[in-house]
């Protein structure tokens, strides 16, 4: 009996004292946390919970756009984030701090995993500054002439594959043939061979494991702020995932392996870091990390790209036939159009930009670190170690900075004066500053010559299914459905 009373005594103790706790956070988190001043939907400022949960159903971009309309530029997010949506936000957070400290990259976002090789993305200042300087050969000017021939490559093969289709009828998933195209040249820059999703017509299984993993990230994301849900789930995994994601690793570690083998000098975007690999101190781990986050960064990024400015052109045919007529006026035969001759299109340009506004490839804010002795942001005292972060898809859907922000006018990037208040600095799809993307360029050829290709060579026409395309749930990356496209040669 005294067992029981005392048993009794110590749990009602201790849920009291849970309780009690859970309230006390609670009270503090909304009225004395350094953040309370800052506005935000009262669950977002008790508990994390909130931002996780709309991170998961994969609707924390619109969700964002909502709290910024209703709070303004700065929005507490969680009761140790704030999210900022205002031009000046990008210098502020993400630009060369001249003489201050920079913003570092959150742990919990980017290191989701304890004990997993670092990389570029997501090393620390000294080392990526490093890893920065050397793969930036990769990406300069005269290598990207060099690549030039073998990019042109997958992309004739991509044009012949659908040239097939024209001929069978039927009409063609569009966005799996961009992701075939953009895989195959990334794989090729980064482990010097291609994963053969063209020649097969679909991704490949090593890709896969990728996406897999991305999904299970951002799960992992969440799970960082509980610590022992974490631990508990992750000595959960079952046997199943371990050995995928073992053979996953030994497939990439014999594909390293095949591209170390291969001359020295290649001109992909991995040389540079093999060139100064014992200097750099990267073993093996290293080097395929740093290929991986290339392939996941540089594919599917450019293909969703691809996809929503197809999307957007097929749904407002007045700027598709503007486009027609601009790529078929400047050229008159597909050999003269190459990396360097699409610059001849400014008209493109805009169909880009104004589709990167509509559906930037990197929806979501990726949070930053308040440095030590905190930082002014908008004019605002942050405190240090606060996570702050900038949403994209809500940032450039505000009315304040663009006109009719819902609707495709790529002359707005053009000059139109019905479009002259627009802040046209806002849009930052490759961020801004030290950490900024270093395959903008290389983004933005390959994006141009494999859409002026499609354009001169095929009339399209979406499939009526396809109208809604866009309305779509967003995992870091975009959750794009089939976009059906009936193709007719030119
Ligand atoms: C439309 C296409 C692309 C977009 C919107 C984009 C966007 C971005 C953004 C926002 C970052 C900053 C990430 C962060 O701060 O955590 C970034 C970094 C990076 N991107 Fe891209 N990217 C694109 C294409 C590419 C391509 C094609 C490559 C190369 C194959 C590439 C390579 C990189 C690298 C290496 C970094 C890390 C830079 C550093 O930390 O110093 N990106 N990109």
């Amino acid at each position: 009996m005294g067992l029981i009373f005392s048993v009794q005594h110590a749990l009602v103790t201790g849920l009291f004292t849970a309780v009690l706790y859970l309230a006390s956070k609670l009270i503090y988190n909304v009225f004395f946390h350094p953040l309370s001043r800052f506005p935000g939907p009262l669950e977002h400022k008790i508990s994390r919970l909130a931002y996780v949960y709309r991170s998961a159903r994969g609707t924390l971009p619109f969700d964002m756009l909502e709290m910024h309309k209703r709070y303004g530029d700065i929005v507490r997010i969680a009761p140790d984030e704030l999210a900022f949506s205002h031009p000046d936000a990008w210098q502020d957070i993400t630009g060369h701090q001249k003489g201050k400290t920079e913003f570092s990259k959150a742990n919990w976002f980017y290191r989701p995993v304890d004990g997993e090789p670092s990389h570029v993305v997501n090393e620390s200042k000294e080392q990526h500054g490093r890893l920065r300087r050397q793969m930036a050969h990769g990406f300069s000017e005269k290598a990207m002439r060099e690549q030039e021939p073998m990019i042109r490559a997958y992309v004739d093969m991509l044009l012949d594959r659908l040239r097939g289709f024209c001929e069978s009828g039927n009409p063609v998933i569009l966005s799996d043939w961009y992701n075939y195209t953009t895989f195959d040249i990334i794989g090729d820059l980064a482990f010097g061979e291609p994963f053969g999703c063209l020649q097969g017509s679909n991704l490949d299984d090593w890709i896969k494991g990728i996406f897999d993993a991305g999904r299970v990230g951002i799960i992992l994301q969440g799970l960082s702020f509980y610590p022992l849900m974490k631990r508990m789930l992750l000595s959960m995994v079952p046997a199943s995932m371990k050995e995928a994601h073992d053979k996953h690793n030994k497939l990439t570690k014999q594909k390293m392996m095949r591209r170390m083998e291969k001359e020295e000098g290649r001109p992909d975007l991995i040389e540079g870091l093999l060139r100064k690999r014992e200097e750099l101190s990267l073993s093996i781990d290293e080097l395929i990390a740093n290929a991986e986050i290339l392939i996941i960064g540089g594919s599917e990024t450019t293909a969703s790209l691809l996809s929503g400015v197809t999307y957007l052109l097929l749904t407002n045919l007045t700027a598709y036939e503007k486009l027609k007529e601009e790529v078929r006026t400047v050229f008159q035969s597909q050999e003269e159009i190459n990396l360097i001759s699409v610059n001849k299109l400014p008209y493109m340009l805009a169909c880009l930009d104004e589709a990167i506004r509509m559906y930037p490839p990197i929806a979501n804010g990726l949070p930053r670190v308040c440095p030590e002795g905190g930082a002014k942001i908008l004019g605002e005292y942050v405190p240090a170690k606060t996570f702050v972060s900038i949403h994209q898809w809500a940032l450039y859907r505000r009315e304040k900075y663009f006109k009719n922000p819902n609707t495709y006018h790529p002359e707005r990037f053009l000059g139109d004066p019905l479009f002259a208040d627009d802040r046209r600095e806002v849009l930052q799809p490759f961020h801004t500053g030290p950490r900024n993307c270093l395959g903008r360029n290389l983004a933005y050829s390959e994006m141009r010559l494999i859409l002026a290709l499609i354009i001169f060579n095929f009339d399209m026409e979406i499939v009526d299914k396809a109208r809604d395309w866009i309305n779509q749930r967003n995992f870091l990356m975009w959750e794009k459905g089939p976009l059906k496209v009936h193709l007719t040669r030119v």
